[in-house]
């Protein structure tokens, strides 16, 4: 039970603040997350990492001399969106260059992977790297689909010690994918966490069961045992690891390996220990030299009671930037000089506040036509706002089925934001397109997760399609909806079947453009396509997911609809009757 909050969706925001009032020797707050307090040599390429609230110490509480630089924060167990990462990675930069840090998630793939787009038009070199060490969420052959656990820390380090070194951009790249292809975790639960606000865990596990394959997001397990002792518990956990070696490792005899026992939330050290004393022996008596072994929370889950073992296989370069110094809030090791504050740069880069001001206060010029379907716009929008906020909790429960139960919180934030944004341009005398762009950039900003980046790009092409100059026809409309069914296809890359929100906007795309192309107005063609896209949304409680958060619990969610297609489905019919008052 999460017991100690104040507005559950102040929840993240909050608990940022204390902690960077607790840490001030070692981070300072900027918009989006935290950054190195002390001073970072010019020149060395900057480790930017992130995710979502809910991991202490991942994210921030890794940032520090010999570790990161910067850390973006998300909303809990949401990915910080393309903004805020930006805008922290704008402020670690020193010149040489960024590397973006993250596990394997499909909000913080799309998140992070806009933000060094926009980083790259700033000028500033960036790269990619996302952490996949969990292999309970995929099998071997689909190695790149697998989640980041704890596997995130000995990656996030062994970058960041090859930055601390002076090497440039692409060899800390390097050094990051081969960390990353010698890591791998597994884990086991035996209860799932229970966010803040919220009355019941995300899952749980009948009394004297465990599940087997956790993740770190409420994600049921893949499997379910007997429950375990401690010694048995240990021996699944080092033989599983043992069972699936990296492609360059023939024999664990003779090697060496960084050793990571984790705690998820509440299984305390105790326990660790009388576990750990078990996984040692075992690693021992298979010849594995372990090398610096962490017991303890390095990313846990709230309440989670879990725990999951990670093993790095070294080779002498991985054993010397495991072994090297660090400072960090929350992970210190071996001896660092005294550090030096950062006192030349101002407390947030200007760039990097020019990306968190709220919407500019002027707008593009705009026809009166423009203006006229912007109050349109505008009513649709309220209406989204209002039908995600009522749907909220019951889009939560769907989500919870195989995801992370986030969905709901996700949406109604997304939602709201681009409300408020939305009326704020209208307000300036906006025109369509920008009303629509403005709520685009809001949403996505403060949603973060899969559903903002995709709903982000949903309302700009539909913003782009209709401009700031014409009145926006029917047809217009229905090109707009099958450009923005395309954008999210390319950026997501789900196609129909995948049991995603693409479900049920190619299907509301196709009908939509049909209708329209029949000659009926458009609040009847869009009656028409919103009744198919019910239909769709319903049709994929049959299918099995293939993408996101809920692909590794496919069966679990056979019987229910996709969350994202299911919100995606009562948007569309809110929508026309925003048309209909305003026809
Ligand atoms: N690759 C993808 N392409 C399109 N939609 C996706 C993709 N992955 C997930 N989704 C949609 O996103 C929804 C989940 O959104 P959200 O709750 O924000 O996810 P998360 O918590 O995983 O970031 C899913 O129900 C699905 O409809
Ligand atoms: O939850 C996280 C990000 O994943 P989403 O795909 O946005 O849900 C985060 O906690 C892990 O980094």
């Amino acid at each position: 039970m999460t017991r100690l909050f104040n507005d559950p969706a102040a929840f993240a925001d909050e608990a940022l603040e204390g902690f960077t009032a607790a840490h001030r020797r070692w981070v300072r707050p900027v918009t989006g997350g935290v950054v190195r307090a002390t001073a970072t040599p010019a020149g060395q390429v900057a480790v930017v990492i992130g995710g979502g609230s809910g991991h202490y110490p991942a994210f921030s509480g890794l940032v520090g001399r010999g570790l990161a630089h910067g850390a973006a924060v998300g909303n809990v167990f949401a990915s910080p969106s393309a903004r805020q990462i930006h805008s922290v990675a704008t402020a670690a930069h020193v010149g040489g260059g960024v590397l973006l840090m993250y596990g394997n998630y499909a909000g913080d793939v799309l998140h992070f992977g806009q933000a060094a787009e926009r980083l790259a038009a700033d000028g500033i070199e960036a790269r990619t790297f996302a952490v996949a060490d969990d292999i309970s969420s995929a099998g071997p052959e689909e190695s790149a689909k697998r989640r980041g656990i704890a596997g995130d820390l000995p990656v996030f380090k062994a970058a960041a010690a090859a930055a601390e070194q002076g090497l440039p951009l692409e060899e800390v790249l390097r050094v990051a994918e081969r960390a990353g292809a010698r890591t791998r975790s597994f884990g086991i639960a035996f209860s799932g966490c229970t966010l803040p606000g919220a009355d019941h865990p995300l899952f749980t596990v009948p009394a004297a069961r465990m599940a087997v394959g956790l993740g770190i997001h409420g994600e049921p397990g893949i499997g379910e045992e007997a429950l375990p002792t401690a010694d048995e518990a240990a021996r699944l956990l080092v033989e599983t690891l043992l069972k699936e070696l990296p492609e360059d490792v023939a024999d664990p005899a003779g090697q060496r390996a960084a050793v990571i026992l984790n705690g998820l939330g509440s299984v305390k050290y105790e326990e660790l220990f009388v576990v750990y004393r078990r996984v040692a022996a075992l690693l021992g008596d298979a010849g594995v030299e372990i090398v610096d072994p962490e017991v303890g929370e390095l990313v846990t889950s709230f309440d989670m009671a879990g725990i999951s073992l990670t093993l790095t296989w070294l080779d002498d370069r991985l054993e010397e930037l495991w072994r090297a110094p660090a400072d960090t809030p929350a992970y210190r090791k071996g001896a660092l000089d005294a550090a030096e504050p950062d006192l030349d740069r101002a407390p947030v880069t200007a760039a990097a506040q020019d990306t968190a001001v709220p919407a500019a206060p002027v707008v593009p010029a705009a026809s009166d036509a423009s203006r006229r379907a912007a109050g349109t716009v505008l009513a649709a929008l309220d209406a989204v706002a209002r039908v995600v906020d009522a749907h909220a909790d019951e889009l939560g429960r769907i989500d919870a089925v195989a995801g992370d139960g986030d969905h709901g919180i996700g949406m109604r934030r997304g939602s709201t934001a681009a409300h408020w944004a939305a009326a704020d341009a209208h307000g300036l005398g906006a025109g369509a397109g920008t009303v629509l762009t403005r709520a685009a950039d809001a949403w996505a900003d403060k949603a973060g997760g899969t559903s903002g980046a995709l709903w982000g790009t949903i309302l700009r092409s539909l913003g782009t399609a209709l401009g700031d100059r014409e009145a926006p026809d029917a047809a217009r409309v229905a090109e707009g909806v099958t450009e923005a069914s395309a954008a999210v296809r390319q950026l997501g890359g789900a196609e129909v079947g995948d049991k995603t929100m693409v479900d049920v906007l190619v299907p509301f795309a196709d009908a939509l453009a049909a209708a329209t192309g029949e000659g009926l107005p458009l609040a009847d063609a869009w009656d028409r396509a919103a009744t198919t896209a019910t239909a769709a949304a319903a049709g994929t409680a049959d299918l099995l997911p293939r993408r996101g958060r809920a692909r590794p619990h496919a069966e679990k969610s056979l019987g229910t609809p996709d969350a994202g297609a299911h919100s995606l489905a009562l948007i569309t019919r809110a929508v026309h009757g925003a048309l209909l008052d305003h026809h």
